[in-house]
């Protein structure tokens, strides 16, 4: 797609009647957002369903939050504990904070945290980079660094989302299988909640060998941000998305039929259920609808890494869970693959695929 930019059609003669147009120059948002004196914004960036449209909720009832030391714990009755919240946060809200507070030797270890700000930061400078390196950068694995605010799904959105990101396919083609660990540990505690074994998961979706991917999100200031959005809802393929992000709010989750705000708590990263947990637990546990919001004061910068199946398992429900539960399958089988290619330019009107296809077994 960015490639199409630099190789297009051949220049056309010059003509004295009809001189060509000039090169239309990409623009980032947050080139956008600097313009000297921007009070209002460009039309194509104006959602017509906006981000106040539908009600934000003002609920005190915090998102359930996940201690990943007692996740990990050798104490059986802890650990079981916290599996219980797991399943509980699982279904009740699809999306929970995991907690990383590392104690060894009784004394704190920040790298975690350091670690998160430093991951931030360098997709900072890498979003901020002039446009002509990002092109130079754009490849096989790195999706459209130069395709700024470019809408969620090309094929049916005539708007322009208010962000810069980069898309980077990490797995497997770039190996890193296992990585980050919380992601295995969090993976075999949904499994065990479900009552399934321990590797349940692992064995029968085989996410080793998966899809893993790094979006990073740049939201800048927005002159409007009352009319912009930074992401549409939708929701996430796959497994488990792990998202990092900066102290600036702006992740709205739809819980009880409202929007809540999610607040960035410090050491801590967001995990929310995606499609294909959804689809295996058979609607047990939700792949929640989720969006970004913009503002008008602060950079927002969000980075978030969905690990999939492998690419070629097919996810149905899991038949232990439908005889459990007694429910016949909501959702067919479908290669995750095949799901991913079908997903393109399904989201409308704020309706997952996963929504689409609920029920049309
Ligand atoms: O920026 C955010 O907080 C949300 C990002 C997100 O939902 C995504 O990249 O799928
Ligand atoms: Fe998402």
């Amino acid at each position: 797609m960015a490639a199409t930019a630099l190789t297009g059609s051949p220049p056309s003669q010059p003509s004295l009647t009809h001189p060509p147009p000039p090169p239309r120059k990409l623009t980032t948002v947050k080139a956008l957002s600097e313009s000297p004196g921007l009070s209002s914004i460009p039309s194509i960036y104006t959602f017509l369903k906006q981000p106040y449209h539908e009600p934000v909720s003002d609920t005190e009832e915090p998102i359930p939050t996940i201690d990943f030391s007692l996740l990990t714990s050798s104490l059986p009755d802890e650990r079981s504990k916290t599996i219980r919240e797991l399943g509980k946060a699982c279904r009740d809200w699809g999306f929970f904070m995991v907690y990383i507070c590392f104690f060894f030797h009784r004394c704190y270890h920040g790298v975690p945290e350091r670690m998160m700000k430093a991951i931030i930061e360098a997709c900072r400078e890498f979003l901020e980079l002039p446009e002509e390196e990002k092109r130079g950068i754009s490849g096989k694995h790195v999706l459209d660094p130069i395709r700024s605010g470019t809408s969620f799904n090309e094929s049916v959105d005539e708007i322009l989302c208010w962000r810069d990101y980069v898309k980077i396919f990490q797995h497997p083609e770039f190996h890193s299988p296992n990585k980050p660990p919380s992601f295995r540990e969090i993976i075999r505690g949904i499994s065990e909640s479900l009552g399934l074994e321990k590797d349940y998961i692992y064995e029968t979706l085989n996410p080793e060998n998966g899809l893993q991917l790094i979006a990073a999100n740049l939201y800048p200031p927005c002159p409007q941000p009352e009319l912009a959005m930074g992401l549409p809802p939708h929701s996430d393929h796959g497994l488990l998305t792990l998202l990092i992000q900066n102290q600036i709010g702006g992740l709205q989750v739809q819980h009880k039929g409202k929007w809540v705000n999610i607040d960035p708590i410090p050491n801590s990263f967001l995990a929310n259920i995606g499609d294909h947990i959804e689809i295996l637990s058979n609607g047990k546990y939700k792949s929640v609808l989720h969006r970004a919001v913009v503002n008008n004061r602060d950079v927002r910068i969000s980075i978030a890494v969905p690990h999939g199946p492998a690419l070629d398992a097919i996810v149905s429900p899991d038949s232990k869970l439908v005889e459990n539960v007694g429910n016949p399958p909501a959702y067919g089988a479908m290669k995750y693959k095949e799901y991913l290619e079908f997903q393109q330019g399904t989201m409308l009107n704020g309706k997952s695929f996963l929504e689409c296809i609920r029920n049309r077994v």
